[in-house]
């Protein structure tokens, strides 16, 4: 329904719950995976990095280019109009309003640069917060011939202006496990065992969006008005992959296959131009992260990656062309 141009929110979390979404077929081939890292940065700081040019060139010997697993949280847009907008029968919302909330990603399998896979989709929460709606939408991607499991993403979505669809004394929520299982990421006191700064570009936002997320939240200045921002803000998921590149490139001397599980939570928007620095906290497996815009002094981003091993000591304390990665870490025995 809409009114002078606008929708009028309304959730029926019956008729969404219900929904059942159709499988989605698609092909990512390997020029997409290339795109995408440069899209989050890969590269930027010098086209010859050692630690990157794999993520977009292969060399004589190598067959594929190296997909970053953060190239996995692509997959769920197949599900969506375009603009990062899934239709799920039951929820009305004003799409200038919608804001990437978070972002889980399990990888099974290392992410190929060049597959065909299909995506299963499921709404896995749906929550009342009053002043907006939280929609979780849950997408298993495999390997179409073999069947085999790739990945998993839970898509958390920010409906502003669609809550109040329950009774504010019992507010409606439902998920297919405890939220709280990933989301409250709590930030060590202790000094950041590395720090990575990055410098996004004033046309960040343009160069994602050919990723597949055409969002005009994030290129037409008119459209990021109404929502609420002086100018077009940057993609989440650019935000996540700039921060999953500054784990791996600290941590897994660049290799990108090393990465098991990522979460994040978008704690406030990005403008194209900031520079992104990221602390990270090692523990274990474990590494703990946020994200500032240092020109605002202000945290946009929090949570974790799960490696696969834990990660050897080293040293990297290389200073070029303002970026950093200062590193003060020994593995616990
Ligand atoms: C399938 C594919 C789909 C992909 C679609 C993606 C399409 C893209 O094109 C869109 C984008 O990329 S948008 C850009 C990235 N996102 C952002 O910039 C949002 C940044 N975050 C914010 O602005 C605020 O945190 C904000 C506004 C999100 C929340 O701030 P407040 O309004 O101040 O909220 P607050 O009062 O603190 O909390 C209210 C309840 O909501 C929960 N919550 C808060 N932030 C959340 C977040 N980021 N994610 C999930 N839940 C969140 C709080 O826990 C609280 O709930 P409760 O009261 O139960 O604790």
């Amino acid at each position: 329904m809409a009114t002078n141009g606008r929708t009028v929110a309304s959730v029926d979390p019956d008729v969404a719950l219900a929904y059942k979404f159709p499988e989605v077929n698609f092909r990512a081939p390997c020029r997409d995976v290339a795109l995408y890292a440069l899209g989050v940065g890969a590269c930027g700081a010098d086209a010859v990095d050692d630690k990157e040019l794999h993520l977009v060139h292969h060399r004589d010997g190598q067959r594929h280019i190296k997909a970053l697993p953060t190239f996995a949280s692509l997959f769920p847009n197949k599900n969506s109009n375009g603009r990062g907008i899934v239709n799920v029968p039951g929820i009305h919302f004003d799409a200038s309003l919608l804001l990437h909330g978070q972002q889980y990603i399990e990888i099974y399998k290392p992410i190929p640069s060049c597959a065909s896979v299909v995506n299963k989709v499921k709404v896995a929460g749906l929550h009342d917060k009053g002043k907006a709606t939280i929609l979780e939408i849950e997408t298993t991607t495999s390997l179409k011939d073999s069947g085999e499991v790739l990945c998993m993403n839970r898509s958390t979505i920010f409906l502003r202006g669609a809550g109040g669809f329950s009774d504010s004394s019992r507010p409606y929520s439902y998920t297919t496990y405890p939220a709280n299982q990933i989301s409250r990421i709590s930030i060590p006191n202790s000094a950041p065992s590395a720090v990575y700064e990055d410098q996004t570009q004033q046309s960040q936002a343009l160069l994602y969006r050919l990723s597949g997320d055409y969002n005009p939240l994030h290129s037409d200045p008119m459209v990021a008005q109404v929502a609420g921002f002086t100018r077009p803000i940057l993609h989440g998921l650019c935000t996540l992959g700039f921060a999953a590149r500054a784990v791996i490139k600290s941590f897994c001397n660049g290799d990108p296959a090393a990465v098991r599980n990522i979460f994040g939570r978008f704690l406030l928007h990005v403008y194209p131009g900031e520079t992104l620095v990221t602390e990270m906290w090692v523990d274990g497996q474990r590494v703990q992260y946020q994200t500032k815009a240092k020109e605002r002094d202000r945290a946009v981003l929090s949570g974790y990656v799960l490696l696969k091993h834990i990660p050897s000591s080293f040293n990297c304390g290389a200073l070029k062309r303002g970026w950093f990665s200062v590193v003060n870490y020994t593995p616990k025995s």
